[in-house]
């Protein structure tokens, strides 16, 4: 049987990086070296793989759309050699990339699994050689043509997942998707969620660039004033997310809401996303979120932030009118939202 051929791209994190005198910084080329060294991941059972790091490695929080786009482009230019990608990665915002990857990879037909770790490589108990072998071995092994995001034995899809632990190694949630793969002692696949959309035969991968765009994000609270929310909208902004609470609601703060009446009728895309970790925003169930609607602003469903936000920088980055846009952030694009 030909062994599978994966392609693994190291962009920085923790997984790769070394102590410094102002604590941890990535290293170059110690991941390659390091992985060499692994003999698990050379096993019979394991595919083939040729590791890239990237120039520079960065630490994820210094991570921009710019580096999505470079992913997402590398990924296209060696689409044909292989049968998948393993995209080692910070974990600050992993989730951020694993989401604009899935949309940007339009029409994709291979694995790409986004993965890391908590304590790097070079670090006793270090959780980066099981992420990266089951994430390999899943890559070799699993019919996904998605985008996956593989941490602490649980495959999520990359657009539904977010960081929930600062410290421990169980560090994704996927609030509101069930895992597409479990590996226990069994590995578990989640068969009805697995393939979002399966795509056509005769199509081929296509990139759809992200270009940088200003977007505000405000979390609603008790007393919040309207020049909050006028501030952050005098800004050039394209978009504003409000974090709203429970099921969507808001202030019927006369102000506030007309600051946000306005900003929609000059074509700002304004998008209500619950401020709970988990479930779905409604604005018909309480006249409080129902005046945002009539307000304009558009529902997030269930969307993580990281999917919001990056689906807003997908639509707003290509030539769609104002209406398209508000029309396609409310359907499911990437299996990113329940309908
Ligand atoms: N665990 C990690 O990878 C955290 C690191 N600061 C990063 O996101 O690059």
């Amino acid at each position: 049987m030909n062994k599978k051929r994966i392609y693994i791209a190291y962009t920085g994190g923790t997984i790769g990086m070394k102590k410094s005198k102002n604590g941890y910084i990535p290293v170059q080329g110690y991941v390659s070296d390091v992985v060499k060294g692994l003999t698990e991941l050379h096993r019979e059972e394991m595919p083939n793989f040729d590791i890239h790091e990237y120039c520079p490695v960065i630490d994820s929080s210094n991570m921009t759309p710019n580096d999505w786009q470079f992913i997402a482009d590398d990924i296209q230019a060696k689409y044909d050699q292989y049968d998948g990608f393993v995209v080692l990665h910070g974990t600050d915002t992993m989730a951020y990339t694993a989401s604009a990857l899935s949309f940007m990879l339009d029409n994709l037909k291979k694995p790409v699994i986004v993965t890391g770790s908590q304590i790097p490589l070079s670090e006793i108990r270090s959780d980066g050689q099981l992420n990266l072998l089951n994430s390999l071995y899943l890559a070799a092994h699993y019919p996904l043509a998605e985008v996956g995001l593989f941490f602490n034995n649980k495959l999520y899809r990359g657009n539904r997942s977010t960081k929930a632990d600062s410290s421990g190694f169980n560090a994704f949630e996927s609030p509101n998707c069930d895992p597409l793969i479990t590996a226990g002692i069994q590995i578990n696949v989640d068969l009805g969620q697995l393939v979002v959309t399966p795509p056509r035969n005769e199509s081929k991968l296509t990139v759809i660039p992200i270009k940088d765009q200003p977007i505000g994000v405000v979390s609603l609270y008790p007393g919040i004033s309207h020049q909050v929310i006028a501030n952050i909208l005098a800004q050039p902004v394209n978009a504003l997310i409000i974090q709203s609470y429970g099921v969507g609601n808001a202030p019927e703060n006369e102000a506030l809401l007309n600051e946000i009446e306005q900003a929609h009728k000059r074509g700002i895309l304004v998008v209500n996303r619950t401020q709970c970790h988990r479930g779905m925003v409604n604005m018909e169930g309480y006249a409080t979120g129902h005046a945002l609607k009539d307000a304009g602003v558009l529902s997030a469903r269930d969307m993580t932030l990281e999917a919001c936000l990056t689906k807003i920088h997908h639509l707003l980055s290509q030539d769609l009118s104002y209406d398209e846009v508000r029309r396609r952030f409310e359907i499911n694009l990437k299996g990113e939202l329940s309908l």
